[in-house]
């Protein structure tokens, strides 16, 4: 029996989380669940907001379900000693599975072209997998302080973390249309210059057949946007890619609707790209969508279920052409919109 540890975490996370592992539980009712605890509320109850049990049970697993983490701003938790934030909590969750690419499919559903604020015939045209290297950049560097009144972070690459995370982007186009757009800012920065050369080594020797474009990533930010038509895969490194794939997430339409999938060699994560949204946790409206989609890309990339994933997929569609949740303009619940997707299972 496949296990899968849910941890649903803070703001609306819990709240996501519910509609997702009903839907979970419909289409693949022999997966075991395990919920622990994660981020804000973890430290609450347990001093630590990556517990250790929480870890003992992801490492022996095969999938996590994660919904969101972290506070307001003014929550008490953000003038705790940064490695007890609930955002630490979650980047110590990716390190420890070792989910070095972060998967972060663009698309506007077919019949839900409306929603994007691009004209149809471009909104049409999108299908985009932004795939984000997780655990480098600054994210991960220890090269970093607040140094009296100054501070710094340190963006640093290894050819190994290049390598890895771009194979991953080469081998997804080998299944879409072949090509990879490799962001970075090779004009001004070293690690920019080592990511591009090894992107580019890796092409030559080994994916040839791919056609490999380098773009900078302040022109990919105006372009995604614009014309979004023109990529397919995109590769980039943690910071651009966290940044790129929320400025993307206007393309569907709300950023309640974008899933992911991180993936190493161990067990995959799965969560929505969005945050906590301290400001309408509680109110029973976040969009569901992204968590349910993430339940997708776990039930395809994980356990092997394409058909299973297909059919949430199509049921997500579906649903959301009927039920819409407020970030999507209209006035349906969190609960509405998972049962609309239920119905359709
Ligand atoms: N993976 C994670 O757990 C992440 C956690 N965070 C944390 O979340 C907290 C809030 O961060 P923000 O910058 O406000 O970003 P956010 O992504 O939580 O919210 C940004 C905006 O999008 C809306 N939104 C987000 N998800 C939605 C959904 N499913 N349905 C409807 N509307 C949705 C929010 O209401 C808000 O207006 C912070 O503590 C931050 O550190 C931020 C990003 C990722
Ligand atoms: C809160 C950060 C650690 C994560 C984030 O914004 C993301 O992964 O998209
Ligand atoms: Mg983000």
């Amino acid at each position: 029996m496949p296990k899968v540890v849910v941890l649903p975490g803070d703001g609306i996370g819990p709240e996501v989380c519910a509609s997702a592992v009903e839907v979970l539980q419909k289409v693949a009712p022999d997966v075991q669940l395990e919920y622990h605890l994660l981020g804000g509320g973890a430290y609450d109850q347990t001093g630590s907001p990556f517990p250790d049990a929480t870890r003992e049970a992801v490492l022996s697993c095969d999938a996590v379900l994660l919904g969101t983490v972290g506070g307001a701003q003014n929550s008490p938790w953000n003038s705790l000693p940064r490695p007890l934030r609930p955002e630490s909590g979650l980047l110590q969750l990716r390190k420890a599975l070792g989910v070095y690419a972060n998967l972060r499919p663009v698309k506007v559903m077919p019949g839900l072209e409306s929603l994007s604020p691009l004209r149809e015939d471009l909104a049409k045209q999108v299908d985009v997998l932004i795939v984000r290297e997780l655990l480098g950049g600054a994210y991960f560097d220890p090269r970093r302080a607040i140094d009296g009144d100054a501070a710094y972070n340190t963006i640093g690459y290894s050819k190994l973390e290049v390598d890895r995370v771009a194979r991953v982007a080469f081998e997804a186009a080998k299944t879409r249309k072949g090509e990879v757009t490799s962001v970075d800012k090779a004009n001004v920065l070293e690690v920019s210059e080592l990511w591009r050369g090894v992107v580019q080594h890796l092409h030559d020797t080994e994916y040839p057949d791919i056609k490999l474009e380098h773009e900078y990533v302040d022109s990919v930010a105006m372009l995604l946007v614009k014309t979004p038509g023109r990529y397919d895969v995109i590769v980039t490194e943690n910071l651009f890619g966290d940044i790129l794939s929320d400025l993307a997430a206007v393309i569907p339409g709300s950023l309640g609707v974008m899933p992911s999938a991180s993936l190493g060699d161990g067990p995959g994560l799965y969560e929505p790209i969005h945050g906590s949204a301290p400001d309408i946790a509680g109110k029973g409206i976040a969009n569901p969508s992204g968590t349910i989609l993430s339940v997708a890309m776990l039930l395809r990339h994980s356990l092997g279920r394409d058909a299973e994933a297909k059919r949430i997929e199509d049921a997500v569609q579906a649903a959301l052409t009927e039920v819409r949740t407020p970030d999507l303009g209209g006035k349906g619940t969190t609960q509405e919109l998972g049962a609309a997707v239920l119905a359709r299972l």
